[in-house]
This record gives structure tokens, C-alpha cells and sequence, in this order.
């Protein structure tokens, strides 16, 4: 039997499902778990010695690719300084430093240890701020397993397609506002009704959890301009695009300010993190300087401090456009030889990610997402996997590319899709 089988097979006695967050089951694509031995750069090795070339990079911080010399020597140095204060460190103040100089709408920044952790903290500042308790989100857009968020989550959720987990109880989501992504008439119609009601939109601006979806034209705008009418706050979930979109995050690259916003992954170079960030006059009601309750043990750990500042540095200095226009022509590529296999397959691709959608038409909200042919998705992962390509194990991810990706991984990938049969 092969080691990561006998491992699975331990871990499911062990740990639900054997592993440690839905999606790694890798449920939806009928495959068994492959138990990762080591990352270097944009390959991974697997228990039984096997390299496959990485789309999922730890799903989104590995923006650098694994073990980037930098990142690893900073967590050591660190680590042998004692992993955990409990106070306040220097670490805590540089990373700090970087997200305010980075991020056009944060100047101030509490870090936490999780994506969740963030969003759901960011939502009760927005609540304890404006004292409204109804929100926005958009179906197929996925916040963690925050319980107010869980009403039609997107990443793993929709995997499991539990339309609202057990265990959340229905006045937790009685003030959760439903709206497609990319429609801003049923934004504004859900104004209308509620208006005086509604603390904030939460969005992803850009969707990472329902297959990778960009805004339409004026999406985010529209959203900025309808908070400020109705005087409800605008949250910008940036835990897979912050620093990845762009160094300042999709704020920066398109020119929209939220009031808040919420980050992690990237942040942490693969360690445990999130943090939330905004405008002053609204970090400032956060305990202990104002009312609204939060705290954490792990929160601003040195040594994820210390990853997470090595991994700007190198970032702050690094050719995103380079970047994009490779991803770029490789997705059009992959595309393009998928499509000569006489499949319906559209693709969608921004900065350093893509997702290639079973379907006929372009993907930009959860309806056109959920409707793509899920077997052949299945099938197009065994196959690539077989040859060495780790894929998403969901076609509701985005898959994410790093600046170890050299063109000869893009190569053989696109070799790999060449073998594939439909
Ligand atoms: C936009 C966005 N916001 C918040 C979260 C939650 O972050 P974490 O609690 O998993 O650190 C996530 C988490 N992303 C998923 C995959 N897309 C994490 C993978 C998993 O759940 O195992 C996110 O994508």
C-alpha cells in the first residue's frame, strides 16, 4: 500500500474525514489525500517520494513559493528566540508598519491568527460602529466558517453543499443579506429596503471561492458609492488577494477604498495568520482603546510576525506585471488545449491565479459557477494529477501560481493537459 494511503487511513480514525479542513479530502474530485513530505519552490513531494508541480500552494499564502530561503531562516531565528510572548514584540510593529504603508485603507491593523478570525471580527466592529446589525454578502463569496457568514458560503462549503450548516442557529443568519456577486441593482435593492438597517458589505474583490471570479466594470465602485449613501461601512475581504493582486491588495490595484479590511495567508508566509485593518476613527472603538471586544493568543506571534515580514520584503521588490502577463499566456494556453478536446471549458485569470470553468459561457457569479460540469472537473484532476500536477481539489478554487513557477513547471502542465482525454 502506498505511505500516503496507510497515512490516510490512520488519520481517518483519527481526525473527521482524516484531515484537518474539508477541502482536503478531496471529496468532490474522488480521489484519496496525498500526504505532503516537503515544499520547494512551486513543487511539493508527497510520503511515497512522488513531485508534483503546485497550483494549490497551501491555498493562497505561498505567493513565494514553499521554503523561500528568507521565510524559512526568518521562522528559525525567530523560533529560537521562544515561539510565543504573550506580549507585545518588535516583530509586531515592522509587519504593522508594512500592511499601513501597503494598503490605501488601513491605518491601523490588529493581527489575528485566522482568515476567520479576521472576518468575523471585522463584521462585529462594523456592527458595534454604525449599531446596525444586518449585512451583505454575496452568494458564492466565502469569509471562513464565521457563523453569520455561513448562510451560502462558497470555498469548501459548496463542496459539501449543505445550504446552511447544522449548528447555526437561524437568528445567527436571520440578519445575513444575501446578494449575487457582480449584480450592484440587488445591492442597491436590498438598500432600499434595509438601508438604515445595513452595517456593511463584506465582498471578495475578487472571488477566490466559487472558481476565480474579477469584478465586473464599476462593481466595486458602485458598492463604495452605495455604502456611502446609506452610511453602512465597506469591507473589502482581501485574505487571498491582499498582497497578492497587487502589493497593495485589490484596493490598490483597482483604486477602490474600503473602510475595512480583512487579510491573512500571504501575510503569514504559510504560518498561522489574518489581521483586519481600517480607517482610524473606526479601529479606535476596538478594545482596548475603545468598546468592541477582541482578543488572542496568537495574535502578532513573533515567529509568524517574522514570516510574514520576510515575505513583503521580497514581495515589495517583486515584478508583479511579470508575473501576470506569464499567468496570463499560460491560462490562455491551458485554455486553449482544453477547448481542442471538444469540451465547453471558459477560463477566468487575474495577477497570479486562474480557474478553468467546465462550461459554455463566462463565469462571473455562483449560479454560472455551480453549474460547470463538476465530473469533468473531477476527471481533469485525476488525469493532471496522475502526471504530476496538484490541482485544486475543487473546481470552486482558484488555482494559485507563484513566483517560483519557472516556465518549464508551465510546460509540463500544459504537456499534461495535452494526455488528457475527456
Ligand atoms: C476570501 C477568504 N476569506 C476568509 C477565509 C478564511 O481564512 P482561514 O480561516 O481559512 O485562514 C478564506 C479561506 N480560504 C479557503 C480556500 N479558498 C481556505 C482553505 C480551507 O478552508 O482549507 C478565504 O478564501
Amino acid at each position: 500500500m502506498e505511505r500516503s494511503s496507510e497515512l490516510y487511513a490512520r488519520a481517518k480514525d483519527l481526525m473527521p474525514g482524516g484531515v484537518n479542513s474539508p477541502i482536503r479530502a478531496c471529496l468532490s474530485v474522488e480521489c484519496e489525500p496525498l500526504f505532503i513530505k516537503k515544499g520547494d519552490g512551486a513543487v511539493l513531494t508527497t510520503e511515497d517520494g512522488k513531485t508534483y508541480i503546485d497550483y494549490v500552494e497551501g491555498w493562497g499564502p505561498m505567493l513565494l513559493g514553499h521554503a523561500h530561503p528568507d521565510v524559512t531562516k526568518a521562522i528559525q531565528e525567530s523560533a529560537a528566540n521562544s515561539a510565543c510572548f504573550g506580549a507585545p514584540c518588535l516583530a509586531e510593529v515592522e509587519l504593522a508598519e508594512m500592511i499601513v504603508d501597503a494598503m490605501p485603507g488601513v491605518d491601523m491593523v490588529r493581527m489575528v491568527s485566522s482568515g476567520t478570525e479576521a472576518t468575523m471580527t471585522a463584521l462585529r466592529l462594523a456592527r458595534g460602529y454604525t449599531g446596525r446589525n444586518k449585512f451583505i454578502k454575496f452568494t458564492g463569496n466565502y469569509h471562513g466558517h464565521g457563523d453569520p457568514f455561513l448562510a451560502a458560503a462558497g470555498s469548501g462549503f459548496a463542496d459539501l453543499a449543505i445550504p446552511g450548516t447544522p449548528g447555526v442557529p437561524s437568528g445567527t443568519v436571520q440578519d445575513t443579506l444575501l446578494v449575487p456577486y457582480n449584480d450592484l441593482e440587488a445591492v442597491r435593492k436590498q438598500f432600499e429596503t434595509n438601508g438604515d438597517e445595513i452595517a456593511c458589505i463584506i465582498v471578495e474583490p475578487t472571488a477566490g471561492n466559487m472558481g476565480l471570479v474579477p469584478p465586473v466594470e464599476g462593481f466595486l465602485e458602485g458598492l463604495r458609492e452605495v455604502c456611502d449613501q446609506y452610511g453602512a461601512l465597506l469591507i473589502f475581504d482581501e485574505v487571498i488577494t491582499g498582497f497578492r493582486l497587487s502589493y497593495g491588495g485589490a484596493q490598490k490595484r483597482f483604486g477602490v477604498t474600503p473602510d475595512l479590511t480583512t487579510l491573512g495567508k500571504v501575510i503569514g508566509g504559510g504560518m498561522p495568520v489574518g489581521a483586519y485593518g481600517g480607517k482610524r476613527e473606526i479601529m479606535d472603538r476596538v478594545a482596548p482603546t475603545g468598546n468592541i471586544f477582541q482578543a488572542g493568543t496568537n495574535s502578532g506571534n513573533p515567529v509568524v510576525m517574522a514570516a510574514g515580514i520576510a515575505t513583503l520584503k521580497v514581495l515589495r521588490d517583486a515584478d508583479y506585471d511579470a508575473l501576470e502577463a506569464r499567468v496570463a499566456a499560460f491560462a490562455k494556453e491551458l485554455h486553449a488545449i482544453i477547448a481542442s478536446k471538444g469540451v465547453d471549458v471558459t477560463y477566468n485569470t487575474i495577477a497570479s491565479m486562474f480557474t478553468m470553468f467546465f462550461t459554455n459561457e463566462k463565469v462571473t457569479h455562483f449560479d454560472q459557477a455551480k453549474a460547470c460540469n463538476a465530473k469533468m472537473y473531477a476527471s481533469f484532476y485525476q488525469q493532471m494529477r496522475a502526471q504530476g500536477v496538484y490541482l485544486a481539489s475543487l473546481g470552486l478554487e482558484a488555482a494559485m501560481v507563484s513566483f517560483a513557477h519557472t516556465d518549464e513547471h508551465f510546460e509540463k502542465t500544459l504537456e499534461a493537459a495535452r494526455n488528457v482525454t475527456f
